[in-house]
């Protein structure tokens, strides 16, 4: 039998002061047990026990957009999570915020093929899936310059992962960057990046983990600019060539 997720609701409120309701309580545990029952198949994810289910992808999925003021996206918020994997942070933000739109890009069909059972299982409506390279999707008319937020989590470095992101956003729209550690030198790598691709950063966040004191940093971009046509580059290219590192400094 699968255990029981710690409901933590006072951990909730302190850390993130935000409280899930009881169905969204039983909409994470039937995630978890998805998940659980997706890993025996699928080499999903380590974070297997239950409080650090709940820490390192619940918890941690949400800390991206419950730390910051968020008032001033609309209710109808178009969100893209890239790279999205087993989806996360996307399926935990869109069970807390059910009148968002989520779309949940990965480049791995059969780790989205998983995730629509999850999303049919828990009757979650405000979400789909969207298969293809970030690169590709992000030069389709129909998905470029067209989100109001896109997460991002353990997908690359910070530049790719700007890279990625500016393009599917409107310009005034944010991304967060989920982060471990956060250095002077990729503040630096990944501002000179973002002069090209038309963002800036708006706050470097950093708090750590409730229960076993992890480190970690959201970083907000702004789009203030267009992007670029010329951005996305290549497929692949981006990770070979991050834009803002100069490899004459490496
Ligand atoms: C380490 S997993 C992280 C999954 C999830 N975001 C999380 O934090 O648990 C990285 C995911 O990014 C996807 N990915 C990497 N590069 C990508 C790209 N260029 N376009 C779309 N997906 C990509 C991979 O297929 C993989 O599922």
């Amino acid at each position: 039998m699968n255990q029981s997720l710690p409901a933590f609701i006072e951990l909730w409120q302190t850390t993130l002061n935000w409280q899930p309701n009881p169905e969204q309580l039983q909409t994470f545990q039937v995630l978890y047990d998805q998940i659980l029952e997706g890993n025996t198949q699928l080499n999903l994810t380590r974070i297997t026990e239950a409080s650090d289910f709940w820490e390192k992808h619940l918890w941690d999925s949400l800390s991206g957009v419950s730390q910051i003021n968020l008032d001033s996206l609309q209710n109808s918020c178009k969100v893209i999570d890239i790279g999205t994997g087993a989806g996360f942070p996307g399926i935990p933000i869109a069970i807390s915020y059910p009148d968002w739109q989520v779309t949940l890009l990965d480049s791995t069909r059969k780790k989205l093929v998983f995730v629509q059972q999850i999303l049919d299982k828990l009757l979650l409506k405000n979400a789909k899936i969207l298969v293809g390279r970030a690169e590709a999707i992000a030069r389709e008319k129909q998905y470029r310059s067209n989100y109001d937020l896109a997460t991002i989590r353990a997908v690359s470095n910070a530049s790719v992962c700007a890279e990625y992101a500016l393009p599917f956003l409107k310009v005034g729209g944010t991304a967060i960057l989920y982060r471990g550690q956060w250095s002077d030198e990729e503040d630096y790598n990944l501002k000179s990046a973002l002069s090209l691709l038309g963002g800036e950063i708006t706050l470097v966040k950093s708090f750590q983990t409730p229960l076993t004191q992890g480190i970690r940093h959201c970083v907000y971009v702004q789009k203030i600019l267009k992007t670029p046509e010329e951005y996305p580059r290549a497929i692949g290219t981006p990770t070979q060539q991050p834009l803002g590192i100069n490899f004459q400094d490496v």
